[in-house]
């Protein structure tokens, strides 16, 4: 039987400015569940990581709405944001938090299973199989977090994510750290543990390998705007626009596949 496919979060017209100066310009993008990772590109500037913060409640848009299931994220009351906080994730590509120099591996994420069990976003992924799914190794799981690296960091950012069961996981520049190899593979193991729990991810990167490889359907955006959408491959097959001229030059050897 098929399942029903929920609207989580949804851009309509979403714009902001900074100073006057509008960064994000009317962006429609709605995120649901189930649904295939949906990817952004764009060059440095183009407003990805100021999306990022609108879809999260952190800015509140100048004009158009930014909803969760249909209420103003920016309009939230305390129990609905600690109930959006557990369901819409953000993953940057500083990953953890190092402040608490005892914290160890183990520790961090016994407390988001706890957490997501108590939210009722239960389920019983063993610690040892969520480092699995994003290539960490067993033994990491008694280290204290700041002795780990970038990369590892990262990868661990992304098992607590994973940890807490989300609906949507915003992922902007996730694996930098990281070679790209490797970013491949733990996206792809990641992608498929999130399509096994139901987790929509929408990924901000410049990887466009690991973008093409990830996502079926892809916004290219400039100037605050999506100025493409679609899978990769059409986008590339017809560019319409200089930013996505540019992306083609920027990764020749994925244009020239997809061709
Ligand atoms: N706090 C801020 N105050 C003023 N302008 C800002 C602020 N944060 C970002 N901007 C500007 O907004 C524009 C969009 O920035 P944003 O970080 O969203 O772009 P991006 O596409 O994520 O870039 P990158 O790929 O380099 O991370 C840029 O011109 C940036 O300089």
């Amino acid at each position: 039987m098929a399942r029903d496919v929920e609207v989580i979060l949804e851009a309509r017209g979403a714009s902001f400015s900074y100073d006057y100066e509008e960064v994000v310009s009317g962006i429609d993008l709605t995120l649901s569940r189930p649904a295939d990772p949906v990817g952004i590109v764009g060059p440095s500037g183009a407003g990805k990581t100021t999306l990022l913060h609108l879809l999260l409640g952190n800015r509140r848009p100048t004009t158009g709405t930014v909803t969760y299931r249909g209420h103003a994220v920016a309009r939230l009351g305390r129990r609905e944001k600690k109930t959006f906080a557990g369901a819409v994730r953000h993953v940057s590509q500083y990953g953890v938090p190092t402040s608490d120099p005892r914290l160890t591996v183990l520790k961090y994420l016994s407390d988001a299973l706890k957490v997501a069990r108590k939210a009722g976003r239960t389920h019983a992924t063993p610690i040892e199989e969520l480092l699995a799914f994003v290539a960490l190794e067993e033994h990491v799981i008694d280290r204290r977090i700041v002795t780990l690296s970038g990369g590892e960091r990262q990868r661990l950012a992304l098992a607590h994510a994973l940890a807490t069961r989300p609906d949507v996981m915003l992922l902007d520049e996730p694996l930098t750290a990281i070679d790209p190899g490797l970013r491949a593979e733990v996206l792809r193991r990641l992608a498929d543990r999130a399509q096994q729990m139901s987790i929509t991810m929408l990924v901000v990167s410049h990887d466009i390998e690991a973008i093409d490889r990830l996502c079926p359907l892809v916004h290219v955006m400039a100037d605050g705007a999506f100025v493409a959408s679609g899978s990769l491959r059409d986008i590339l097959a017809d560019p319409q626009h200089p930013a996505v001229v540019d992306l083609a030059k920027a990764a020749p050897l994925v244009a020239q596949r997809l061709r």
